[in-house]
């Protein structure tokens, strides 16, 4: 058939005259030509890093004309689109004032100061900027640190943490928490592939300091959340050492209630003509309007009771009480739980261990109804849902922390109640200190017939429970210590406080003796304050940057010991250790050595040791020789007081006493009834109990020196045994190497599931699109054929270039797939099988 073809063709150019065959193949050919050229090739498709490259260069260019009064929306700030549905699914619609009055200003770079209610909704108004800022600057894993929030409590970064996943999770920013309380390596081997970092201060400067992939310099943003908290006494040393790590190219934001306007706090952090933003400044008061406040006055023997009595009365309702000091929280949580008020009572302060803290607080949040007893770790920043009420059984330290306990209420748009316990003598100052902060308080009456008297039952506690005991007198001393210690002379007076009913009023029969209330009292509230001022004026003059006034004496004390290892330094830390930890509940018994301990803590802002020089001498001392000096103190110490060697008995079935420690060596040879008689006879035959002795010498040696080989045998059990976990361990790590290889981010996924404090936004679980992040490995190979920096982060954010990150689940446990799926083979009929089945079935069970 194609032969036929062929010739036809042929015949038909044959048929005609070449030239003329010619000129019209041409003329057809350039017909063809002609419609070719005239249809327009496809418009070249844009790739998605220059559409994004085009929608920032459009949202920049907007900047300039942000006037924050015309925005009702936040489709009105020129925001990604990212941001903005990130906003829209948390239900973000309208921003609140401070949040209109800021953004616009931190988009066009400037450094913000800003100071608005408690409630009032700043922390979007950081986390916007923060998000914006990466996502201009087209930030990618790969980038490392851009953004860094510091937060005072660990409660605080985990919850602020939670808001940013809420809403950036449609961004592709890594983004972790950096908080004590949490395996340090495992933080580091994640925090340089961070882009967002929030965390409290302590832990951020022990990155700094010992982990070396950790880098700081391409820093962006630096923002401060609770400012003043952060840049007053307590966490002055660890923030300056975190400054000076950090760029000065960069910008930075502070954001409070009470916003600190010390333009020495404020230089340390070299702001760039910051801008002040106090949203309520010409309001009436300074607490939130929805709030409804009043303070009682009650003798300090009647506070339990009237505690008890307010909580029995508010079943229905959620509440937070704040104390003093941890002590306090300690004793009074465990004896209001043994009380049954008939709800639930929780506790959170800084010595419980994280995964507590964490539990209480995600318990609070959660319940509808609870009382939560917590100290200053709680005043700030937490955002707790729905409380109806903040009763603070103990005086705040000032105004400021008055303002911010309260602020736990009334929050945004919702209404709340404070009630503040006042002893007389604290009444008069406190009340005119909270009228200059514009705080609208009323005095209210308790009603003596509602008052229900508990003291009876803690006294039979006490009785019952030598360890709550304990419990009671260490809250005894820790809140005198506590009023000893408070800055205001004014408002704290120790030694008006009536010590025998305050220790009745705990169930203690007797008060414990504090020490410290005699030095006290020797020198008198004033004498103590005029000390405090001259020390002060050293400070000062020696050019420390330490503002005494911004810094609050309680908040330190509760501060330190809460967030002890985030505040102290190394030194500090050392002599707190040599003049006994807090920590250390068993220590409390002296309680002058609790002073030694604070006067440490708070550079002896008392003075209680009399002497500047005895201190310095102290200090100046080398350390071995003071840990020398100690322990033989200690022991010369233990010595006077007659201590006696522990002696551990136990009780056999059979009733039979036998002292465990110290060891006493028992006769191992048994006499022979024959020879007991003769003695009984004739007295003691010398000869024969020497040999008897030796014989049990022997025994008992023969038997020590098996009990010994046993032991060493068992030690040396438990070495190969920990070894071969270990070895294990490895090779386990080993294999799930080339997995992560494949998996990239995703592998941050599963930890975060596992671990909330390292976690990371995260897509493949439900809230973060994770998976959308370039993997790291894969993006450094095409990297390095291309250096120049603008191709690199086009390269990470040009989705289309990489290869998507699939998230590999892996089983728990590792399953042979051969030997699951395989069935195996008996030999046996179906029907053997079967019995054969139901027999291992019936023995398993
Ligand atoms: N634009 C907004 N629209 C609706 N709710 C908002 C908005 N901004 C913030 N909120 C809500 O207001 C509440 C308080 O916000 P946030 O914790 O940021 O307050 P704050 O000013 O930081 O308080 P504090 O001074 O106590 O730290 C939160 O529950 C938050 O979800």
């Amino acid at each position: 058939m194609s032969a036929k073809s062929t010739t036809q063709k042929k015949t038909k150019y044959d048929d005609n005259d070449p030239v003329r065959n010619f000129e019209k193949w041409k003329k057809k050919y350039n017909k063809t030509k002609k419609r070719v050229k005239s249809v327009k090739p496809p418009p070249k498709k844009r790739r998605e890093w220059e559409s994004e490259q085009d929608n920032i260069n459009k949202l920049v260019s907007k900047y300039p004309q942000i006037n924050h009064k015309d925005a009702v929306s936040f489709a009105d700030f020129p925001l990604s689109k990212k941001t903005l549905k990130g906003l829209m699914e948390a239900k973000y619609r309208q921003p609140t004032e401070i949040q209109r009055q800021t953004v616009g200003l931190a988009l066009q770079g400037k450094d913000v100061l800003g100071a608005a209610k408690t409630g009032s909704g700043k922390t979007l108004a950081f986390l916007i900027p923060v998000l914006e800022c990466l996502y201009r600057n087209q930030w990618t894993a790969l980038d490392g640190l851009g953004a860094l929030i510091i937060s005072p409590t660990r409660e605080l970064a985990y919850q602020t943490f939670q808001f940013l996943r809420k809403v950036g999770k449609n961004h592709e920013f890594s983004a972790g928490l950096i908080i004590g309380g949490k395996d340090l390596k495992e933080e580091a081997e994640k925090i340089h592939r961070t882009n967002i970092i929030i965390c409290t201060p302590g832990r951020l400067l022990q990155h700094m300091d010992q982990t070396s992939a950790f880098h700081v310099s391409d820093l962006l943003m630096l923002v401060l959340d609770e400012a003043d908290r952060i840049l007053d006494l307590g966490f002055s040393e660890t923030l300056n050492a975190i400054v000076e790590h950090l760029p000065s190219q960069r910008q930075t934001l502070l954001f409070s209630a009470t916003q600190t306007k010390s333009v020495k706090d404020l230089a340390r952090l070299s702001l760039n003509e910051p801008e002040y933003v106090w949203v309520h400044e010409q309001a009436k008061f300074s607490t939130p309007a929805t709030l409804e406040q009043s303070y009682v006055v009650c003798e300090l023997h009647q506070k339990v009771d009237m505690l008890f009595s307010f909580i029995r009365s508010h079943l229905t309702k959620k509440i937070i009480v704040f104390f003093a000091c941890c002590k306090e929280v300690q004793y009074l949580f465990r004896a209001f739980c043994r009380l049954r008020p008939g709800i639930s009572v929780l506790a959170l302060h800084g010595k419980q261990q994280q995964m507590k803290r964490m539990e209480a607080y995600n318990e609070f949040v959660g319940k509808k109804s609870a009382v939560l007893f917590a100290t200053d770790i709680a005043a700030r920043g937490l955002d707790f849902p729905a409380v109806n009420w903040v009763l603070q059984y103990d005086c705040p330290e000032d105004a400021n922390t008055y303002i911010h306990r309260v602020g736990r209420t009334a929050r945004y748009q919702e209404g709340g109640e404070a009630l503040l316990v006042l002893l007389p003598s604290e009444e008069k100052a406190m009340t005119s200190d909270l009228q200059d902060r514009r705080v609208p308080i009323t005095k209210i009456q308790i009603n003596p017939e509602k008052l229900v008297t508990v003291q009876q039952k803690l006294e039979a506690f006490l009785a019952q429970e030598m360890e709550q005991k304990e419990r009671a007198q260490r809250c005894f001393i820790s809140y005198l210590r506590s009023v000893f210690l408070m800055k205001n002379k004014h408002v704290f007076d120790v030694t008006q406080i009536k010590l025998a009913e305050y220790a009745a009023s705990l169930g203690l029969a007797v008060a414990p003796r504090v020490r410290f209330l005699n030095k006290a009292k020797k020198h008198g509230p004033e004498e103590q304050e005029e000390k405090e001022h001259r020390k002060k004026g050293m400070v000062e003059e020696k050019g420390e940057s330490n503002d005494v006034e911004e810094g609050s004496a309680e908040e330190h004390q509760s501060e330190d010991e809460d967030e002890d290892d985030e505040t102290e330094d190394p030194a500090t830390k050392l002599k707190s250790l040599l003049c006994d930890s807090d920590d250390d509940d068993a220590k409390d018994e002296d309680d002058l050595k609790d002073l030694d301990l604070l006067t440490v803590k708070r550079k002896d802002v008392f003075n209680v040791n009399n002497s500047q020089d005895e201190e310095d001498s102290d200090l100046e001392m080398p350390q071995s020789r003071r840990v020398k000096d100690t322990k033989v103190k200690e022991a010369k110490r233990a010595q006077k007081r007659n201590f006696k060697v522990n002696s551990k008995i136990i009780f056999k079935d059979d009733g039979e006493m036998v002292q465990e420690w110290p060891v006493i060596q028992r006769p191992v040879v048994p006499d022979s009834q024959e020879e007991q008689d003769l003695e009984e006879e004739s007295g003691i035959n010398v000869e024969k109990a020497r040999e008897r002795l030796r014989l049990e010498d022997q025994q008992y040696d023969k038997n020590e020196y098996r009990r010994r080989v046993q032991e060493k045998h068992r030690e040396k059990r438990l070495k190969d045994k920990a070894a071969r976990r270990e070895a294990y361990k490895q090779k386990e790590e080993k294999k799930k190497k080339p997995e992560q290889q494949n998996a990239g981010d995703d592998d941050d996924d599963d930890d975060d599931e596992e671990d909330e404090a390292v976690a990371y936004l995260s897509g493949a679980d439900e809230e973060f699109d994770f998976s959308a992040l370039p993997d790291p490995d894969r993006c450094r190979d095409s990297d390095s054929a291309d250096s120049d920096h603008e191709a690199r982060k086009r390269t990470a954010s040009d989705h289309d270039d990489v290869e998507p990150v699939r998230r590999i689940k892996r089983p728990k446990h590792d399953v042979e797939p051969d030997t699951e799926s395989s069935p195996l083979d008996t030999g046996l009929s179906l029907g053997e099988d079967e019995e054969l089945v139901l027999h291992l079935l019936g023995q398993k069970s």
